[in-house]
């Protein structure tokens, strides 16, 4: 197994969507053992570089790797890589339980493990319970649940703390801390900036499908400034003076 520094290395990486530039030649490297928030406005390009980096819509151009390959290229991409896209899809009649259950065997997860990972969300007592009468924090930490099932080295979760309560939030703060503590890697998106400031290591900020910051969060806040401070000073910037 390679054991570079960079687990994503994305370089020149462009969408066009019907002639407009969702993702528009973005270039940066996730590092190992980090939290790296990826953060922008709706529409900045978040979604459609993750869908690029997961092989599920193709580049226009660029390209983007996962420690040095492509997705597609990876052997067992899903003990490998733990994704959480859209707040998870779900079958609404199938309980908790078996909605792991239908993505266990591919990822080698026994019933214990599973009964584990239901226990390390709180979905203990809501496992044999139909999915569709899950709250929306609920339905997150069935999502984080699947996509753990692997055991994988890299987590890849777009909006995890969405409908989460505080407690769910802090209990997420803790859980990805302590999984990148022990040198995995964590990419996640999210607009709460509040929670993000107090959860990861790097940033990725992108507006207008182009990559305005990436690198430590310390570099990115100036003295006594909170993030959302700065995400308002570099996303407004230029504001107006663009057609
Ligand atoms: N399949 C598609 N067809 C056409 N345009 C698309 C498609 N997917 C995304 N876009 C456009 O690409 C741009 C970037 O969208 P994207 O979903 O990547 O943004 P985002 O940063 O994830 O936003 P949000 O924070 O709202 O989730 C938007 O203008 C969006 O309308």
């Amino acid at each position: 197994m390679e054991e570079g520094k960079h687990v994503i290395s994305v370089r020149d990486l462009t969408k066009e969507f019907r002639g407009t530039r969702a993702v528009d030649g973005v270039c940066f490297d996730v590092a190992r053992g980090r939290i790296t928030g990826f953060l922008g406005p709706n529409g900045a390009g978040k979604t459609t570089t993750l869908r690029m980096l997961l092989g599920l819509i193709r580049p226009t151009e660029g390209t983007a790797t996962l420690w040095g390959s492509p997705y597609r290229d990876l052997r067992a991409p899903a003990r490998r890589v733990g994704v959480g896209l859209d707040g998870g899809a779900f079958v609404g009649g199938r309980t908790g339980r078996d909605h792991l259950r239908c993505y266990a065997p591919a990822v080698g997860c026994g019933p214990e493990r599973m009964a584990r990972l239901l226990s390390d969300v709180g979905l203990d007592a809501a496992a044999d319970r139909p999915v569709a009468g899950y709250s929306t924090g609920m339905k997150q930490r069935l999502s984080l649940a699947a996509a753990l099932l692997g055991d994988p080295e890299l987590l890849i979760l777009d909006e995890p703390a969405n409908g989460l309560d505080p407690e769910g939030m802090l209990w997420l703060r803790q859980f990805l801390r302590a999984f990148a503590a022990s040198g995995r890697t964590v990419l996640l998106s999210s607009h709460l900036l509040g929670e993000m400031e107090q959860t990861i290591d790097d940033v990725l900020l992108m507006r207008q499908g182009r990559l305005l910051f990436g690198g430590p969060l310390s570099g990115l806040l100036e003295p006594d400034e909170r993030l959302e401070e700065a995400f308002m000073r570099l996303t407004r910037a230029g504001n107006g003076a663009e057609g």
